[in-house]
């Protein structure tokens, strides 16, 4: 197998003594589309926090295409949609989006942009509208169309679905059905088993501190013996 695109080994982490994650082992390869799910606190943010490293890792290890996850440039190929994502209140979407291209290292391009606004069915007066006016599917919106439009090789994405529209949901769909045409890595996570089922190629379920099911959502199903993944999922997490 080639380097995977994410690699986590035998990860652990505690809040204050309290374990939330207790031997995570998951490979990622590269072109593949992962989703993680899991109860409420089970401890997804917390997996993509430790990532990112934004909480230290009590023990185990990440790789990002072969490097560790502890080198500020590993991070580099990755893009990040944070949970409840909000730009800072006092920037337009344009200024936003500007800042973004710039921390990634790209020009900002308003063609560009606007093209990925319409992708994401974006309102073009977001551009102009400070953050704090912006309702929260469109600040959703803002923070996608940044990660898309910085064009890594893979996107890691917490909850991207929350707060947006049937009509945005069906487009941030196609963008990313896209963006894996084009040979990037997707790893996000979801409450939606829906959307996990219609784009993802395996599915990975956190329960309890470990990984209870790492497969397709087919074999999620065929595993327990259920007719839909909902069902499957529940009687995981039983
Ligand atoms: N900074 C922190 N300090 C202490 N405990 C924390 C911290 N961050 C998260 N936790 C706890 O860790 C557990 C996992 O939280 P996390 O946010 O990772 O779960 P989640 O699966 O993303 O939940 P949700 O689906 O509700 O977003 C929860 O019990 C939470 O209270």
């Amino acid at each position: 197998m080639s380097t995977p695109a994410l690699r986590f080994r035998q990860l652990v982490k505690r809040y204050a003594g309290t374990p939330v994650l207790e031997g995570i082992d998951l490979d990622i390869a590269p072109g593949e589309c992962v989703g993680l799910v899991g109860v409420n606190g089970a401890g997804k943010t917390s997996l993509l926090k430790c990532l990112f490293d934004f909480v230290r890792v009590d023990s185990g290890s990440i790789d990002i295409f072969g490097r560790s996850h502890r080198e500020p440039g590993a991070r580099r190929p990755l893009a990040f949609l944070p949970e409840r994502f909000m730009p800072p209140y006092y920037l337009s979407g344009a200024e936003f989006l500007a800042y973004m291209a710039k921390l990634h290292g790209n020009r900002y391009d308003s063609a560009e942009a606007h093209a990925m606004l319409d992708a994401l069915d974006l309102d073009h007066a977001a551009l102009a509208m400070p953050a704090r006016k912006q309702s929260k599917g469109m600040t959703q919106k803002l923070g996608l169309a940044a990660c898309f439009l910085a064009n890594k090789q893979a996107y890691v994405l917490d909850e991207p679905m929350s707060g947006l529209d049937p009509k945005a949901r069906a487009r941030l769909k196609e963008r990313l059905q896209h963006a894996r045409a084009q040979g990037a890595t997707v790893f996000f996570s979801s409450h939606a088993l829906a959307d996990i089922e219609e784009l993802c190629d395996r599915m990975a379920i956190l329960h309890g501190g470990r990984l209870r099911f790492i497969g397709t959502p087919a074999a999620c199903r065929a595993a327990y013996d259920a007719a839909t993944l909902e069902q499957a999922f529940l009687a995981c997490v039983h």
